[in-house]
């Protein structure tokens, strides 16, 4: 499966544009390869970056309950509380985005319980409430949702493009989740679409396991995947079986890149799972997504070989030029779609290089015409 003719001559365009401009070829190294990539997701030359959006789905894991594994250092009621204070504009998202001019959508895909809202600004923050479970079941001990409910998530997630795009005209999306344990099942649906044989190679602290616990962690994983084995190898049943609402809500998200020819910003480890997922339903998913950070959780480098593999065919493609990497290494493990975020700046920076720079002809004109200039007044 290959992308679409548009895309394929915006990125020409784009490269073209690139390789003309006033400076040495290939100078401005990865913020070219997201100049190209940014025109060739959204299938337009000069890119859009107007209006920015994060959509943060957040959802609750029955592995992570009280009673259950003990996977996560942190109460399973945190997601609730995160939910409340980014809808009051108190978390570190909201801040991100406040100051890099994105809006936020909040959506609750899956949350566990009920808490009341308080709005402080409206312009920066919108809640929406999709919820398709009441958490997820327990991955450990049985399938983590049914039918029914992944697909119900996927739509919450591609609906929240829809709208976003009909509305503002975006196309640029971060996109983020919020979950208390769902570095779990993005460790089991990564361990499992990846063919991996040991969770532990890539099972990782998370928000701040030790070592027991990250070994704790791998054998729960194992425990999922030992259950699945007998499934088929289909994305979208490793996604219902293993997965969580907010996972599946972020693949509906990136799954509308193709349709709606948009860039989708992935954020850590558990948005990189999500786009496993995405990528391995539609592979033309691959050529619509910007990894924006390095997360320091060991999965995210195996996910990323595969995306920038899958990438590289659907693209045709061989070159770096696929895929950029991950556009922040700065050691960010918060989730949130904060990485995603904080990277939207070097996207409008990457447009605005394609839009304002001279031509490396106009530059070599004017110093040739200087040096004319230069030798006539010499012989006078
Ligand atoms: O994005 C990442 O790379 C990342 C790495 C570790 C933790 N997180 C966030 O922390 C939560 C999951 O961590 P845990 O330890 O509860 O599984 C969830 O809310 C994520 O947003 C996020
Ligand atoms: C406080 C807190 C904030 C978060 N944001 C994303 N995951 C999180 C996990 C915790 C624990």
């Amino acid at each position: 499966m290959t992308m679409s003719a548009s895309q394929q001559e915006a990125a020409r365009k784009a490269r073209e544009r690139l390789d003309g401009l006033a400076k040495p070829k290939g100078s401005l190294g990865q913020l070219e390869v997201l100049g190209v990539q940014l025109c060739r997701a959204q299938a337009r030359f000069p890119p859009e970056t107007d209006a920015l959006k994060v959509i943060i789905f957040a959802g609750d894991h029955g592995v992570a309950n009280p009673d259950a594994e003990g996977v996560s250092p942190f109460p399973q009621a945190v997601t609730q509380s995160m939910v409340q204070t980014m809808v009051a504009g108190k978390s570190c998202v909201t801040s991100l985005a406040r100051t890099c001019g994105v809006t936020v959508d909040v959506v609750d895909v899956g949350v566990k319980g009920e808490y009341a809202l308080v709005h402080r600004d409206e312009s920066l923050v919108r809640f929406y409430r999709h919820r398709v479970c009441e958490g997820t079941a327990n991955l450990a001990q049985e399938s983590a949702m049914s039918r029914p409910e992944v697909e119900a998530a996927i739509k919450v997630g591609r609906d929240a493009v829809d709208r976003v795009l009909d509305e503002d005209g975006t196309r640029i999306f971060a996109i983020g989740e919020m979950g208390i344990g769902n570095t779990t099942p993005a460790s089991a649906i990564t361990t499992r679409l990846l063919g991996l044989e040991d969770p532990m190679a890539l099972v990782g602290p998370g928000t701040g396991l030790d070592a027991g616990g990250v070994r704790r962690k791998a054998a729960v994983v194992a425990r999922g995947l030992a259950r699945q084995a007998s499934l088929p190898e289909d994305a979208l049943e490793v996604l219902r079986d293993l997965g969580g609402a907010e996972i599946a809500a972020m693949a509906g998200a990136y799954l509308q890149g193709p349709a709606r020819e948009v860039a989708l910003v992935v954020d850590g480890f558990i948005s990189s799972a999500a786009a496993l997922v995405a990528v391995k339903m539609d592979a033309r998913v691959a050529s619509h997504l910007i990894i924006a950070t390095q997360s320091p959780e060991p999965g995210q480098r195996f996910i990323i070989e595969e995306l920038r593999r899958i990438a590289a065919d659907v693209v045709e493609d061989a070159s770096s030029d696929a895929m950029p990497d991950p556009l922040l290494d700065l050691g960010l493990r918060l989730g949130e779609g904060s990485g995603a975020v904080a990277a939207l700046p070097l996207l409008k920076a990457s447009a605005g290089l394609l839009r304002d720079v001279a031509t490396l002809d106009e530059v070599l004109a004017a110093a040739s015409a200087s040096a004319e200039a230069d030798r006539e007044a010499q012989e006078k």
